[in-house]
């Protein structure tokens, strides 16, 4: 016979313990008014007897109210070198974690055939990038090659009042830009490939860039490693092994969203 006691002095509950016997009875027992009650846990209505009695000697009743406060909306700044998997990583993620938002740029370039407005991006007129700069509505942007690209602020606020945890996946400057901008309110995250040998091949093996391009990513691949002090986690996304990368990325959030001092991003 094991007995384990506990919650001893707990007003007028004197034990609960555990007989574990062939029979296996478990139960309780309560002294109401100095009689010695013994409870059979086995059943429901044992256990809900035994609830109701220790709210009764409290006198009070127990709180069905979370004890931890619910976590706040998260905001992850995805960046590292071209090729290395960010999309692929992302994707993965997005399927995963029904309760993320990835950001959808804008941008006042034209659409290209086969582009979705809203999806790939926020096509939106010059004039209209121009005022939203204006109005203070992007969080960041940047002039590229002669096209507006922005982060737009109330997509992001409107979806973290949702509860949703927000992914942004922008290029190195772009993660610099974010680093000066929300500080320590959002985890950054630099995905980098096993080796140059690796992140290579796999440039190679998308088969969207000529050699000429190909020369171009790589050599910036290896400045890009430079900035890799402003991010908070380096995943390291290994050949033939997406799966693992996206759960070491889902235990990041995960991990920050159980911080008892969690990031607070305010847009
Ligand atoms: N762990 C992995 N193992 C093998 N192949 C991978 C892995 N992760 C991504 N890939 C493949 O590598 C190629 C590049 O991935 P992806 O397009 O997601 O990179 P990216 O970082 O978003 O690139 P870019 O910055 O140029 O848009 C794709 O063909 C993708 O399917």
């Amino acid at each position: 016979m094991e007995i384990s006691r506990g919650i001893q002095d707990w007003c007028n509950v004197v034990g609960f313990y555990k007989v574990n016997i062939k029979t296996q009875c478990f139960g309780a027992a309560i002294s109401y008014g100095g009689t010695l009650c013994v409870l059979n846990t086995a059943t429901d209505a044992g256990r809900v007897e035994v609830f109701r009695s220790l709210e009764d000697s409290l006198g009070s009743k127990f709180s069905s109210e979370p004890i931890a406060p619910n976590p706040n909306p998260q905001i992850i700044v995805f960046s590292g070198p071209s090729g290395v998997g960010k999309d692929a990583v992302i994707k993965r993620l997005r399927e995963v974690r029904k309760d993320l938002h990835f950001v959808v740029t804008a941008t006042s370039r034209a659409k290209r055939p086969g582009e979705i407005d809203g999806k790939d991006y926020f096509f939106i007129s010059k004039d209209e990038f121009l005022s939203m700069i204006e109005k203070n509505e992007f969080l960041e942007y940047a002039l590229v090659y002669g096209d507006y690209k922005g982060v737009p602020k109330k997509q992001i606020r409107d979806y973290m009042a949702k509860g949703y945890d927000i992914v942004l996946r922008v290029d190195i400057q772009g993660a610099s830009t974010l680093r000066r901008i929300l500080k320590d309110s959002a985890i950054f995250v630099f995905l980098v490939a096993e080796s140059e040998e690796a992140l290579v091949k796999r440039l190679i093996g998308r088969k969207t860039e000529s050699k000429e391009a190909l020369l171009m990513r790589v050599a910036s691949a290896k400045e890009e490693l430079k900035n890799l002090n402003e991010f908070d986690y380096v995943v390291v996304n290994k050949e033939g092994d997406l799966e693992r990368s996206v759960e070491i990325v889902g235990s990041i959030i995960d991990a920050e969203k159980a911080k008892v001092h969690q990031r607070r991003a305010a847009i």
